[in-house]
């Protein structure tokens, strides 16, 4: 028999996992969801997933439980989780949590209610189409524990398993770089209409220069210095171009850039 997955919280980022898992060939009577608010709630139901009113019938109901509501708010979430929870699941639902800086530690002092193992996650947003980059914290989880979030989130993305020591810092890279990514693609994008070209073929260029230097980047066997090189002619135009990057101090804000969101992470989680 199949599982069932269910979602507490469905916003942006439990809402883009279980669209990934849709896409993945999950059905949707498979995945069930917990989310107060109509607004949020609306397009995934249309998607078919199940809305659960209580989050005790839902996690009663559910093999695996993601926890995906802000850290922030955890804390007082989890006591109305309890009560509505606690004495009714006794089917101890595995619980594989999003939340950025909120040790596994504190969410098993939080949850009350009759639950497997906890596993911590750091997914990021391009897995609600099958490209996420996805870090699962082994420390202290059984090996079958682990197992059931690597098989179910290996199928919308790439997985790899890290200390929780090191989560936060997974989260100050890849939990937020699509985002700086995307902000990197809106400059190139910018400049290109600066220079007179229209913003969908500005776009439509951008994009597939993107895609084709990750793909070269990937199968050449070549570093990012020997590729740079490579497109960096003597006196020609890409090394201006590169010299603009350098006295911007470019690599270093990327590295001041992560630096910072996984600062932020941490401060977070205490
Ligand atoms: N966004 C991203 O790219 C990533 C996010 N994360 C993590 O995912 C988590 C969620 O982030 P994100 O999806 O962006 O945030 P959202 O605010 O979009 O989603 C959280 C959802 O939980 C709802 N919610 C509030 N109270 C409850 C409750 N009692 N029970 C169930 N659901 C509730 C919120 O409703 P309302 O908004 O109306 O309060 C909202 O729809 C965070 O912990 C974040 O650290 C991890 C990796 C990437
Ligand atoms: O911005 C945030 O806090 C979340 C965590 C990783 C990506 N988004």
């Amino acid at each position: 028999m199949s599982k069932k997955i269910a979602f507490a919280g469905a916003g942006n980022m439990g809402g883009a996992i279980l669209r990934g898992l849709l896409q993945a060939g999950h059905k949707p009577e498979e995945i069930l969801f917990f989310e107060p608010f109509d607004k949020t709630a609306k397009p995934v139901e249309e998607l078919g997933a199940i809305r659960f009113d209580d989050f005790g019938k839902m996690a009663a109901a559910a093999d695996v439980l993601f926890l995906c509501v802000k850290p922030q708010v955890f804390k007082s979430v989890a006591s109305e989780w309890n009560a509505s929870a606690n004495g009714k699941v006794n089917n101890k639902p595995e619980i594989i949590s999003i939340m950025a800086g909120v040790s596994r530690e504190k969410i098993l002092a939080a949850l009350t209610f009759n639950h497997g193992d906890v596993v911590r996650v750091m997914p990021n947003l391009p897995l609600t189409v099958g490209k996420g980059a996805i870090a699962i914290a082994s420390d202290g989880v059984s090996s079958e524990s682990l197992e059931v979030a690597k098989s179910l989130l290996s199928t919308v993305g790439v997985t790899v398993t890290v200390g929780e020591n090191l989560i936060d810092a997974v989260t100050g890279l890849s939990g937020s770089a699509p985002a700086y990514v995307f902000e990197f693609i809106e400059g190139l994008v910018r400049g290109g209409v600066k220079m007179g070209l229209t913003r969908a073929t500005a776009m439509q260029l951008t994009l597939a220069t993107i895609e084709g230097s990750v793909e070269l980047l990937k199968k050449s066997g070549k570093d990012t210095g020997e590729l740079s090189a490579m497109v960096s002619s003597p006196a020609g135009t890409t090394i201006a171009g590169v010299q603009v990057l350098e006295d911007a101090g470019f690599r270093g804000t990327l590295m001041h850039t992560v630096e910072a969101a996984t600062l932020r992470s941490q401060a977070l989680g205490k």
